[in-house]
């Protein structure tokens, strides 16, 4: 899918679109102390992270059981807005994000590689606020190969090499979308801090932790973190928390009687 105003952001040529500089500084600072303001029973507590679910919570059917979502992202600053400015959304069937993931992310913590599934439409964009990630596409092994380790949820193996891994600068914008949301994984590390191995040069930094290189090396904003690119460095992670927006496909109308 080509849209102008994503082009020249796609990363390697593949259908993930790379945005840094998507908010200000003073949007960052103002969402951050929303979250951190949010009141207790707002939070979702998982094994290894905690989360926030803005738009509503979808029952196991998938259907997207509504509630507005909170006020500033519609105002200050103007997510949706500016996610429909980006033409990725044009053919959802919302035409926008309906709902909005906010993932906590502490030094340590990530999420396992998973794929997205059915409940939206293939179109995922995550805004990063607080400290810089490194995100990894990753695919299944072939059927053939019967390597025993890393079943995945659905018990296919996955291959354990990322096919792209993407380093997200606070307040970068990263679009998923076609085959990278239909085919293929996703998943960040869980570990405290990213060591980067120069590419001496011409090459391409590599991640000590993989081995494989960072691609969108290229595309960064930040000077410090260019710089880490270009010498390679280690980074450490602080609290990150991450807007996952995407737009859910079936939405219940009016009172609806679920039964879980
Ligand atoms: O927090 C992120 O950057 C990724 C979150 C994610 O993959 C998800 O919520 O499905
Ligand atoms: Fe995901």
């Amino acid at each position: 899918m080509s849209i102008p105003p994503l082009q020249g952001h796609s990363v390697s040529g593949r259908s993930v679109y790379y945005v840094p500089e998507f908010l200000t500084p003073d949007e960052e600072t103002y969402l951050i102390r929303k979250i951190v303001e949010s009141p207790h029973h707002n939070w979702k507590r998982l094994a290894n992270r905690r989360l926030q679910l803005w738009g509503g919570e979808l029952t196991p059917r998938n259907l997207l059981l509504p509630q507005p979502l909170p006020g500033f992202v519609e105002s200050y600053p103007p997510l949706i807005q500016r996610l429909r400015d980006t033409g990725i959304f044009q053919y959802s069937p919302h035409g926008q994000p309906n709902h909005i993931i906010m993932n906590e992310y502490l030094p340590g913590q990530g999420i396992m590689p998973h794929e997205d599934g059915p409940a939206y439409h293939p179109v995922v964009a995550t805004i990063s606020l607080g400290s810089h990630t490194i995100f990894h596409y990753y695919k299944y092994k072939n059927e053939e190969d019967t390597s025993p380790d890393h079943p995945s949820a659905t018990g296919r193996v996955v291959d354990q090499r990322p096919v792209m891994s993407v380093f997200l600068e606070p307040r970068s914008l990263i679009i998923s979308t076609d085959e990278m949301y239909t085919s293929h994984l996703h998943g960040i590390e869980e570990i405290e801090e990213d060591i980067v191995i120069s590419g001496n040069g011409n090459q391409p930094p590599t991640i000590a932790s993989k081995g494989t290189p960072i691609d969108n090396w290229e595309m960064l904003k930040d000077e410090e973190m260019k710089e880490s690119m270009r010498l390679g460095g280690v980074l450490k992670r602080a609290p990150r928390y991450s807007l996952t927006c995407r737009d859910v496909q079936r939405v219940a109308k009016g009172k609806t009687l679920v039964l879980r």
